[in-house]
């Protein structure tokens, strides 16, 4: 566990952080050919942190092609196994040496909490990186049951120059879920990071660099979704995109897709999760912090976010008291305090939206919260209400839980996949067979029983219906992503020889 500072030496590390802000492409940082830049903002307290690079169409096609080059000459790409894992384990170290700059750098950014920049963000980031790592000298290639006179071979091969379109909500962790693979797997990576939380991603492609990462294998080009997003997802020499965002941006990429290369795409999209808790729960202090955690962790900034809580009726007084009490302990504030657990939304832009919720929530039923509490920061708030409106159905992405009442399991079951969206869902229940069943019946890529969760980097991450398309983030099936699958069919025959 790591040891957390106090707040006024956090505050010391974050003003004397240096970090870059140009684009990185074929290895080195330079200003975008247009010369723009965009300032980045502290959204805690509205300050600028800094300018940074707003790049174009142009700079993507430079990234591209410094892409390209490395995969083709095979400086990375035909490296064995073992040596990518070398450099790769550098860069965890080195991550994990500048560990704690990284959780501040990212805090700023983004207005998480310093707590969970210091005990998840940061540390898993770096494990992650380990794993693909570890990994990809371990993974065998596959001979087929063929007839004595030939052998069929299935052999893995880098896909070639992936994009790699990252969200703001998890900026480090969606960087390793998607660089970890894809540059183990011997990839090169154009990489574009959310406008709002670029700097932790420019950081690590610095440290890239320190550990030996050959130019042009990880190029990181910054700026908006339509002037950099568009143009990497409609480039004609880009092989695969993995993106990570709202389900409307997501559906754009087929379109760029279709449109352009027939590039790969993989989608990892929104949620409006369930938690269904069944009338035999039991310890339901226990099943409260799950049910808080998994609402308000990341400010509920969080696409497998256990965002509606759908409750049988036998049950629902003792839990929601019970949900109140642990809500209570989530204290909002200062995102560099150790103590807060919720800290400032992501921006001003996705505050105004959330806010417009919670504004909806006041003619409903709250439970708990339902306030402003200063710009940019908003309440754990709890709101019973109908299985139909607007709040129950919508991806909120901010820290707003709500929460439907259920006479039946199979009810809470049925309301529970009433939802276009398929990403996790959690059930709570103390018979095991009921709560087996339940998950076996709930439509989610990730289901937790007796918990909130979206599993670890050993299993798969990744949605049902629009929730998810093309493949899977995390697990030995990342690597699914980020190669091609390649027969050679070798016939034994010796036809000279008559045999
Ligand atoms: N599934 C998830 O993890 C996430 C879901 N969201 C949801 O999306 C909503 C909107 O947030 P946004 O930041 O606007 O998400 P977004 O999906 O638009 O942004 C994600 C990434 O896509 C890029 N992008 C945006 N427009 C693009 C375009 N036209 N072409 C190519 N790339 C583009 C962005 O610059 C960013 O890097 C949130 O309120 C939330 O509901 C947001 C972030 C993450
Ligand atoms: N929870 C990890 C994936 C995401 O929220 O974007």
């Amino acid at each position: 566990m790591t040891d957390l500072l106090g707040t006024s030496e956090y505050k010391a590390i974050a003003a004397g952080l240096s970090f870059p802000t140009q684009a990185f492409i074929d290895g080195g940082f330079r200003p975008a050919l247009s010369g723009k830049t965009f300032t980045t903002t502290n959204p805690a307290t509205g300050e600028a942190l800094a300018e940074i690079a707003a790049c174009d169409a142009r700079d993507v096609d430079l990234a591209v092609a410094a892409a390209r080059a490395a995969f083709e000459d095979g400086r990375w790409s035909k490296l064995h196994p073992g040596e990518r894992k070398e450099t790769l384990l550098r860069l965890a170290a080195l991550m994990q040496e500048h560990a704690r700059d990284l959780a501040v750098l990212e805090s700023l950014d983004a207005g998480k909490t310093i707590f969970d920049c210091e005990t998840v963000d940061v540390p898993e980031t770096i494990h992650v990186i380990r794993w693909h790592a570890e990994l990809i000298d371990k993974i065998y290639d596959q001979v087929s049951p063929a007839s004595a006179s030939h052998i069929a071979m299935v052999v893995r091969e880098p896909v070639g120059v992936v994009g790699l379109v990252l969200p703001w909500n998890f900026p480090l962790l969606m960087l390793a879920w998607k660089i970890g693979p894809a540059l183990a797997a011997g990839c090169s990576v154009v990489l574009k990071p959310a406008a709002e939380t670029t700097l932790s991603t420019l950081r690590v492609a610095e440290l890239a660099a320190e550990a030996g990462l050959p130019a042009g294998v990880l190029n990181i080009v910054t700026g908006s979704g339509s002037a950099v997003g568009e143009p990497l997802g409609r480039h004609p020499d880009v092989d695969m995109v993995s993106f990570t965002g709202s389900t409307a941006t997501g559906r754009r990429f087929l379109n760029y897709s279709a449109d352009s290369n027939l590039k790969e795409v993989v989608l990892e999209l929104g949620g409006k999760n369930p938690c269904v808790v069944l009338d035999d729960a039991e310890d339901l202090e226990a099943v409260a912090a799950h049910v808080v955690n998994g609402a308000f962790w990341n400010m509920g900034q969080n696409c497998s976010a256990g965002s509606r809580l759908i409750v049988q009726r036998g049950i629902r007084d003792r839990l929601l008291d019970k949900v109140r009490a642990e809500a209570a302990t989530w204290l909002v504030g200062d995102p560099l305090d150790p103590a807060i657990r919720v800290g400032s939304l992501v921006s001003q832009a996705h505050f105004d939206k959330v806010a417009g919720y919670l504004e909806a929530a006041q003619s409903e039923n709250i439970l708990f919260g339902g306030r402003i509490v200063a710009p940019g920061f908003i309440e754990p708030t709890v709101v019973e209400t109908a299985r139909d409106s607007k709040l129950a159905v919508e991806e909120i992405f901010g820290p707003i839980l709500t929460v439907v009442v259920v006479d039946s399991v199979d009810e809470a079951i049925a309301v529970a996949n009433d939802t276009e969206y398929g990403l996790a869902a959690s059930i709570f229940s103390a018979n095991g067979r009921r709560a087996l069943r339940g998950a076996r019946a709930l439509r989610a890529g990730t289901v937790t029983v007796n918990s909130f969760g979206e599993g670890d980097v050993t299993t798969p991450f990744g949605g049902y219906k629009q929730s998810g398309f093309g493949g899977r983030d995390n697990s030995i099936h990342a690597h699914d992503q980020y190669t091609q699958l390649k027969t050679i069919w070798i016939d034994l025959t010796d036809h000279a020889a008559g045999d």
